[in-house]
Parts: structure tokens; sequence; C-alpha cells
């Protein structure tokens, strides 16, 4: 039996209004995988997120989360997917290990004090900040709470918006360091950036956007994985398409 990608998009289309945003974008990331999408700004990165969570409707095409249609089981389609936003929403007077129980009781896999702490462990987080409030918490910090809650969570398919924008070389490595053990352990990655440089150190691939399709695709190979100049001029080739 052939296995049911955890993320698969086939010749999407999606708009906003009149503005149709995803035009015959195909993609498909498997289990325990990396992918990047990487384009200028409105390119349709954010909205490929929308769709999968549901929160935008397919005009046409077909588009799948462990083989549910978001928009047809929203829930359902959520219940596998930790979602990172770029601004990360945490309640800003409760404790990190606070947080980190509310949110996973809210989205119905609750987890002893014991978890959590391992999970703040594993993610780096230094031991003294667990039971502060996130008040006084860094960009980095906060990362580092809603990384360790997505990965408790154990969920099939993991989806980031710019996660290391705002984050300094040692935290996006760090943060880089958590992605790879999330695809260790099987998750379904797909991150949108403008971080070329760190998609090129955790991605297995990285897909450019252009005006709501990926035009061009490229897949990790030895050692050196990607040719970063090669990268960067295509990247920054990309045209700006207006908000
Ligand atoms: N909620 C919305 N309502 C109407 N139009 C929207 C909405 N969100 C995005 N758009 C439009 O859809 C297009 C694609 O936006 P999107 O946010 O997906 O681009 P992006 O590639 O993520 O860009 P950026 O790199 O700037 O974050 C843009 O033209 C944007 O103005």
């Amino acid at each position: 039996m052939t296995e049911v990608p955890p993320i698969r998009i086939d010749d999407l289309t999606a708009r906003y209004g009149a503005n149709r945003v995803l035009n015959a974008l195909s993609l498909e990331v498997p289990t325990g995988s990396i992918t990047a999408l990487l384009g200028g700004n409105g390119a349709g990165k954010s909205t490929t997120l929308a769709v999968l969570l549901g929160f935008l409707r397919a005009e046409s095409g077909k588009i799948s989360v462990c083989g549910i249609d978001p928009a047809v089981d929203p829930d359902g389609a959520r219940r596998r997917i930790a979602y990172l936003p770029e601004n990360v929403a945490l309640y800003e007077h409760l404790t990190a290990s606070e947080n980190a129980e509310y949110l996973l009781a809210l989205s119905g896999d609750p987890q002893d004090h014991g978890a959590i702490a391992d999970a703040f462990a594993a993610v780096g987080l230094q031991e003294r900040a667990w039971d502060e409030r996130l008040g006084g918490f860094s960009k980095g910090m906060r990362q580092k709470v809603a990384i360790a809650v997505a990965l408790l969570r154990r969920v099939p398919v993991l989806l980031l918006d710019e996660p290391t924008s705002g984050l300094d070389p040692r935290a996006t490595a760090d943060f880089n360091m958590l992605l790879s053990s999330a695809r260790a352990r099987g998750t379904a990655v797909l991150m949108v950036t403008h971080d070329l440089l760190s998609a090129a150190d955790v991605a297995d691939r990285i897909g450019f956007l252009e005006s709501g399709r990926i035009v061009e695709e490229v897949t990790a190979t030895g050692p050196d994985r990607f040719d970063i100049r090669a990268l960067h001029a295509r990247f920054s080739a990309a045209p700006e398409v207006p908000a």
C-alpha cells in the first residue's frame, strides 16, 4: 500500500477576492523531511500555510493533510498540524510552564510537568526561565517555548512561518537542530522563509515560489547539500510582487 504523504498539494488555485494568490501550486512533503518555501514578498508563501490550515478555501485543485482535506474537515487537519506563526502568540502573564500546560490542554494533548520539563530541556530553554512569566522573554526564548509545545504534541506535520526572523545566528542554529530532530522522529516540516542560509542549512528540499506557483525545486545532494551561491543568485532574481 502506498503511504499517504503528510502534505500533498496538487494544482491548487486560491484567491483573496479578485486577487488570485495561488496559481497551479503543486507540492509534496514526505514523512521525515523538511521543505523550505522561498519567494519574494507577496509570492503566496503564508497563503499556502493558510490553505493547509483550512483558513482559506482552495478555488480548484487538491490539498490534503495526512489524507484529510482541510476545507472539508479543518479540525481534523489541524489536529495533525503544529503551526508556528511568525509572531508566536503566548500568554504574557503566565510562566513558560503554564503556557505549555495551557496550550497543550487547549489542543487536546495534555502533558504532565515532567514531559514539559524534558521538552524545555531538549529545546535548550534555560531551567531558571521555566517558571518565569513570559514578559521578559526574548524572541528566541519564546520560540523555544512554542517549539517545545509543538514537539510535545507529536503531530505528523509542522508548519513554520518565518521561524528564524529576528533570531541571532546561534539561536537560528539551535532552532535548526530542533527541526532536524523533529525530522528524525518522522515529522513532515514545511517552513516558509526569507532566510536562505537557514533553509540551505536544514532543508532537504527548497522550492521557489513566484506568483503563487513553484517555479523551481532543488534537493540537497552530497556533503555540500546546496550550492549557496547559485541559490542566492536564483533567490535574488525572484521578482517582487506588490502586496
Ligand atoms: N487576509 C488577506 N486578505 C486579502 N489579501 C491577502 C490576505 N493575506 C494575503 N493577501 C494577499 O495575498 C498575496 C500573497 O500574500 P502572502 O502573505 O501569502 O505572501 P508571502 O509570500 O507570505 O509574502 P511575505 O514574504 O511578504 O510574507 C499578497 O498580494 C497579499 O496582499
